[in-house]
């Protein structure tokens, strides 16, 4: 059998958790191989192993038969495996091409020959159908372009054996088409592919074998094209999953936040949300539904404080806060699970006790003047990791930074729902969760709006925005396009209206 890649039997502990335990992984060349996991089963470790970024305890690793040792990311390129991470490591300020030469930058004599690398951009951009500008700077461009930038950096250093770690958890549904694209033109170009990603639907698509593992060990191995998403789920969990959000219909009660008129400016002070005014009611569920980058972060941004807001007024349990403070605002009872869990979500370096009560340290019986109640602290934090089944290798002494991505985004839900608040926003709050936790996700934020809380819920992927909503508002371009019911709606006429197409036709 050809394989490019064999893991074999890999071990690797960190203090307190074994990541993997005895896990194989055969990659075949040409195929786009998936790798399935809970959050936290040790999939971004098994990769980092494969990429050198961490070191086996046990196991071996064998490419193209032959068995070695890959003691660095460098080494892992020299024998022609690449790594796009869950976060991008792209320097903002420099170029495309910049970006792309770095640590190994092309020179005539002693002078960089930029353009020469530029070219060779160009040209492998066009190969594999990337469309990306050389010349362009990272922090003006999108995020989905971001990516490619990423996928030619391993080009430009010609990996054969590309890692994709969950690529299209940030991006949006119109740039995931386009990287299904890519991903087939790297395989008709012979390139092999292990994908980690979370959407079975996402598998079925592009994948031809996909590795479950649970818990640090392999559960098993099937080809994609025998699979139903039901099964490899629950492979992968170990019990059924339901695919469908269980709730009754709502009964909503009086105006918890009241949106009225508002504009506001985006970075670039151009106007990002014009002239908005919405409801959102005790006891009901308001998604928010549109394409990205059409004022919802924004929006977002102004009921919480972290944006100003040029006209209009935000009006919460019949008041004014405007232009309240943000901390006044959490006191009153508004929540939010922010959309970037590293930016705004945690303090990385922070243990997850002191991360689960950044909003309430103040309060007794946390702290009493001026002194921290520890066991208090630490008895708050195992309530809430535990309930949202945290893991992690110290429990509440690990510092967030070690968490795997989905298991800090629980946290972070955890630890706003823990605040009981009238008003939770959240905005892409199951993005990078397994199937598993999404559903115990969405039942939760479901209970929240069954104990007659508002809920708004900002996000990209309509199929939650939908299940979960009870009313949907769409935003197109910064205005309100209109508010439909969920139970009367589905994806094809709010995918109109994000388009910017009115209910009945009119634009
Ligand atoms: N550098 C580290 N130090 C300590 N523990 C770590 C480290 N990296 C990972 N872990 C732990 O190892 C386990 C596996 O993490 P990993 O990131 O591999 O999971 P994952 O399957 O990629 O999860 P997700 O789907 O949530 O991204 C987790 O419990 C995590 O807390």
């Amino acid at each position: 059998m050809d394989y490019v890649v064999e893991m074999l039997n890999i071990r690797k502990e960190f203090a307190g958790i074994v990541a993997n335990d005895d896990i194989t992984l055969r990659l075949k060349r040409g195929e786009i191989h998936a790798l399935l996991g809970e959050n936290g089963a040790g999939k971004s470790t098994l990769m980092g192993i494969l990429f050198g970024m961490y070191q086996a305890d046990r196991g071996i690793i064998k490419v193209n038969g032959e068995e070695t040792r890959i003691s660095n990311p460098n080494v892992a390129y020299k024998l022609g495996i690449g790594m796009v991470h869950q976060h991008f490591k792209l320097v903002e300020k420099f170029t495309v091409t910049e970006n792309m030469i770095l640590g190994s930058e092309p020179r005539k004599g002693l002078i960089l020959d930029i353009k020469a690398a530029a070219k060779r951009i160009e040209k492998l951009s066009q190969l594999y159908g990337l469309n990306v500008d050389p010349y362009a700077r990272i922090e003006d461009i999108s995020v989905g372009m971001q990516q490619r930038v990423e996928i030619l950096k391993m080009l430009y250093r010609d990996a054969e054996v590309l890692i994709f770690d969950e690529p299209t958890a940030v991006l949006t549904p119109q740039e995931i088409q386009d990287f299904e694209k890519i991903l087939k033109n790297l395989i008709a170009e012979g390139k092999s592919v292990i994908l980690i990603t979370h959407k079975l639907k996402e598998i079925k698509a592009v994948a031809h074998r996909c590795t479950i593992i649970r818990r640090g060990k392999t559960i098993g191995m099937v080809d994609v094209g025998e699979a139903t998403e039901a099964q490899m789920a629950e492979m992968m969990v170990g019990r059924q999953i339901s695919f469908k959000v269980d709730k009754q219909t709502s009964t909503p009660g009086e105006v918890v936040l009241r949106l009225d008129s508002l504009t506001i400016s985006n970075n670039k002070k151009l106007t990002a949300l014009n002239n908005f005014s919405l409801d959102v009611r005790a006891g009901e569920v308001v998604g928010i539904a549109g394409v990205e980058g059409n004022g919802q972060a924004e929006l977002v941004e102004g009921i919480t404080g972290l944006r100003k807001i040029e006209s209009g007024h935000v009006w919460f349990q019949g008041k004014d806060i405007t232009g309240m403070a943000i901390r006044d605002r959490i006191e009153q009872g508004i929540a939010h699970i922010p959309e970037d869990r590293h930016k705004r979500g945690l303090v990385l370096d922070y243990t997850l006790e002191e991360n689960m009560i950044l909003e309430v340290y103040h309060r007794e019986p946390f702290s009493k003047r001026g002194l921290l109640n520890k066991p208090a602290i630490r008895e708050y934090a195992n309530r809430i990791l535990e309930s949202f089944d945290v893991r992690s290798g110290q429990g509440a002494v690990s510092v967030a930074r070690s968490l795997s991505g989905g298991n800090q985004q629980k946290a972070i839900i955890g630890r706003e729902l823990e605040l009981a608040p009238d008003l939770l926003i959240a905005v892409q709050p199951t993005r990078g969760l397994d199937v598993g936790s999404i559903e115990y996700i969405h039942k939760r934020l479901i209970e929240h709006r069954d104990q007659g809380k508002a809920v708004l819920l900002v996000s990209l992927e309509l199929e939650e925005v939908i299940q979960v909503s009870d009313r949907i508002a769409v935003v197109n371009n910064g205005e309100l396009i209109g508010v439909v019911e969920s139970k009367d709606t589905n994806e094809q006429e709010v995918g109109l209206m994000m388009a910017g197409v009115k209910r009945g036709g009119g634009v």
